[in-house]
């Protein structure tokens, strides 16, 4: 069995397959990195139903931290499920480990220093956790669009709770396959007085919280 010392390596050690395999520490660390940017390096972890403005919120989001000079990277499961994902499809296993691999890659755009904005259904409770349990000091921030099924059904830009109400698509999150409501999220996005909160209200809501937290200096 490998010795492994440093960030992450206690992971990876208990996870892995590999032997003698070592941790390398590099002079330059996370510190410099933030020190640099004028930041503090963290991953917005955005999880909701289909439709609930995921990809909407992580994009003004990211909009709105750039023109604050703050560097900031997109990860959405869309997207991912072309590249690095492809060979994942939706089972409970498959959406899994979409979600550690995710959280992983999360991990390292915050140690580079950015703010990291996830956005992913991530269905289940555990493997959100896990993600969380791989961040430090504070760094994961989980925000809940809580948008109820009927809005999302009824935005359906791609058709596809048309299809999975008719059967075409089995397994489909909040028809046919559960979704988890966080418990302990830091942001929960929500209807008031029946109505959605705009893009930029959504995304003002998230950068109200880097602010205050202090994610948006050195
Ligand atoms: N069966 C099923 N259930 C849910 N979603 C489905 C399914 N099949 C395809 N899609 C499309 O895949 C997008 C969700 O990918 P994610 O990687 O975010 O999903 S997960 O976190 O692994 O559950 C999701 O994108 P969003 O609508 O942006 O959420 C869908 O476009
Ligand atoms: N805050 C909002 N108010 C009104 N419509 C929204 C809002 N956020 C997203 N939408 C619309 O809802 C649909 C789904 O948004 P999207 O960001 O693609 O959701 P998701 O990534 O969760 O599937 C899109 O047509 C989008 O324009």
């Amino acid at each position: 069995m490998g010795s492994t010392t440093g960030a992450g390596a206690g992971a990876a050690a208990a996870a892995g397959t590999a032997n003698n395999i070592f941790w390398h520490e590099c002079p330059v660390g996370r510190a410099d990195r933030q020190r640099l940017l004028k930041q503090k390096g963290c991953v917005v972890w955005i999880t909701g139903l289909s439709g609930s403005g995921k990809s909407t919120l992580a994009c003004t989001l990211g909009r709105e931290l750039h023109s604050r000079r703050k560097l900031a990277y997109v990860l959405d499961g869309d997207n991912l499920r072309h590249g690095l994902n492809k060979d994942l499809a939706f089972s409970a296993q498959d959406r899994t480990e979409n979600i550690r691999r995710v959280g992983e890659v999360a991990k390292l755009f915050a140690d580079a220093g950015l703010i990291c904005i996830a956005s992913l259904i991530s269905p289940y409770r555990r493997d959100r956790d896990s993600c969380r349990a791989l961040l430090p000091d504070a760094s994961f921030i989980e925000v809940f669009l809580n948008m109820p099924l009927e809005v999302c059904e009824s935005r359906d830009p791609k058709g596809l709770y048309k299809l999975a109400r008719a059967g075409k698509i089995k397994g489909f999150t909040g028809i046919d396959d559960p979704y988890e409501p966080p418990l302990n999220c830091e942001i929960e996005i929500k209807q008031e007085e029946g109505s959605c909160p705009s893009p930029s209200a959504m995304a003002g809501q998230v950068v109200s919280y880097l602010e205050e937290k202090g994610f948006l200096e050195d």
